[in-house]
């Protein structure tokens, strides 16, 4: 492969019109086509059980604000963690996208928790 088809290749998606013709990469399009409509739907169920999630913790926000509690448990978190991490391995997932997830998560509520406490 020369340099020009190497760097042609890199940057080709399988939504340019050609990819579609070509019966080397016919196939591959079809099967990434389905596999994105499963992306598709995965990421729906991830946005809603989000909002689901974070209707909850603005609920404990406002609970620990009027309460006077600190945004932040860190041993709640450290629960957590281990949970998912072990969630994570039971269903064949590495166990750091699973921490990765939590430290997104938390770190919005809390911000969110801090922001509601400044409000009351
Ligand atoms: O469980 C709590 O105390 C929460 O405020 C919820 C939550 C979470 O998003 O899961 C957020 C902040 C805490 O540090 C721990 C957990």
């Amino acid at each position: 492969m020369s340099d020009n088809e190497q760097s042609d290749w890199r940057n080709s998606t399988i939504d340019a019109a050609e990819t579609r013709e070509h019966p080397e990469t016919a196939e591959a399009v079809q099967a990434i086509e389905r596999l994105r409509g499963s992306i598709d739907n995965v990421d729906t169920a991830i946005v809603m059980l989000l909002a689901e999630r974070f209707k909850y913790t603005a609920r404990i926000g406002q609970w620990k604000a009027r309460a006077g509690f600190a945004p932040a448990d860190n041993e709640r978190e450290h629960r957590q963690i281990a949970r998912l991490r072990t969630l994570a391995e039971q269903a064949g997932l590495d166990p750091d996208i699973a921490e990765s997830y939590h430290t997104f998560v938390v770190s919005e509520s809390k911000t969110r928790h801090e922001r509601i406490a400044a409000q009351s």
